[in-house]
């Protein structure tokens, strides 16, 4: 096939002017029904942030941003506090729904700054640039999207088995993805690539939103277990593995969802090229390397009741980090919206950011 032939999810969507709301797919409910919801509070962002109805590297920042909107609304019709004192409060908070992910604290600053370039406007012009600005990160991080997919999709094998984890696709951005960018540009380009799409314990975006995604738009897919994935690469069903990122440190290394470290050994050991596709906003040149960067530990249910269906003792002991963090030298390459970054090292990531 030729071709992924549909757009992709529409996640998120702005409605209205300056007084709209936030209208998000509800990834949870995902592939059981395509619910959408409305958000019209910070609380609101906040809360569909930390349950992962919208989740997703990218797709975090561009609805925090949007959250900021919301904040600025009802800043407006409280006259009690400086408007961009507010602004910043409400920024800190929708900072604390998840640790990981840099493109949140990253999304986040370009909110604050429009309210300091701007100190001199009145309330009201002001919340129309804070709209401005989320707009404006929407609308770059879907062109971000559309360049991880041109520059990646060379990478990839003419025909073969591709492996992926967790969901680094339409849903996980405003776009078309970052890792399922790079595929569904290969397949455009008529590589007829197949894709296995690890299950991804214990939340299964894998299996509820990289498999969704693949069939809506046409894209060969399998679905296999995490634990299975060393026998699918030592059957010789791999080519390349193209994985996202939360947060990439100064020196390359990578943190994505728990797994993808295990994933990065096993392609090393079958020689297989294990690459990470992700905009500029991932990076944070302020962390020297991997180990600086948070995890987030979440809550045990997710293990033992995954689903609501209980699946361990009461009461036994968990561990729930929700990311891992995969070293640069296990990496073949990175891929941004501005082009292939090879060898992974400070050097060649400044020079191919422009930093
Ligand atoms: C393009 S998004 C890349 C990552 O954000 C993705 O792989 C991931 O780890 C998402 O984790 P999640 O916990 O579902 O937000």
């Amino acid at each position: 096939m030729a071709g992924s032939t549909t757009a992709p999810p529409r996640t998120m969507r702005w409605e209205g002017d300056i007084h709209g709301a936030l209208r998000l797919i509800d990834q949870t409910k995902l592939p059981e029904t395509e619910e959408y919801i409305e958000c019209s509070t910070v609380d609101e962002v906040w809360d569909a942030i930390k349950k992962l109805k919208v989740r997703g590297a990218p797709a975090i920042g561009v609805a925090a941003a949007y959250g900021v909107v919301l904040g600025a609304q009802t800043a407006l019709r409280d006259d009690r506090f400086r408007f961009d004192n507010r602004i910043s409060e409400i920024c800190e908070y929708l900072a604390t729904s998840r640790p990981t992910a840099v493109n949140l604290f990253w999304a986040l600053d370009r909110m604050r700054k429009v309210t300091s370039d701007c100190s001199d406007f009145p309330p009201t012009e002001m919340a129309e640039r804070l709209l401005e600005e989320a707009r404006a990160i929407e609308h770059e991080d879907r062109e971000m999207c559309a360049a991880i997919g041109r520059h990646g999709a060379e990478l990839l094998p003419t025909d073969g088995g591709v492996m992926t984890h967790c969901n680094a696709g339409g849903l996980a951005t405003a776009g078309d993805g970052t890792a399922l960018s790079v595929i569904f540009a290969a397949v455009t380009s008529g590589k007829p690539i197949h894709v296995y799409a690890n299950e991804t314990r214990p939340l299964l975006q894998g299996s509820r939103l990289t498999a969704w995604e693949l069939m809506k738009r046409d894209v060969p897919c399998t679905l296999i277990c995490d634990n299975m994935a060393g026998q699918v690469m030592k059957e010789g069903r791999i080519k390349a593995v193209v994985t996202g990122a939360d947060r990439i440190a100064a020196n390359g290394d990578a943190a994505n969802k728990i797994g993808t470290y295990s994933v990065a050994v096993l392609a090393k050991q079958h020689d297989i090229p294990f690459y990470i596709a992700a905009p500029s906003s991932t990076f944070d040149m302020s962390l020297s390397t991997g180990d600086e960067i948070p995890i987030e530990e979440r809550q045990s249910d997710e293990i033992t009741m995954g689903f609501g269906k209980r699946t361990a003792p009461e009461q036994v002991n968990t561990y729930n980090p929700a990311f891992d963090v995969t070293p640069a030298s296990l990496i073949e390459a990175l891929i941004t919206e501005k082009g292939i970054i090879r060898p992974v090292n400070e050097e060649e990531i400044r020079r191919v950011l422009e930093l």
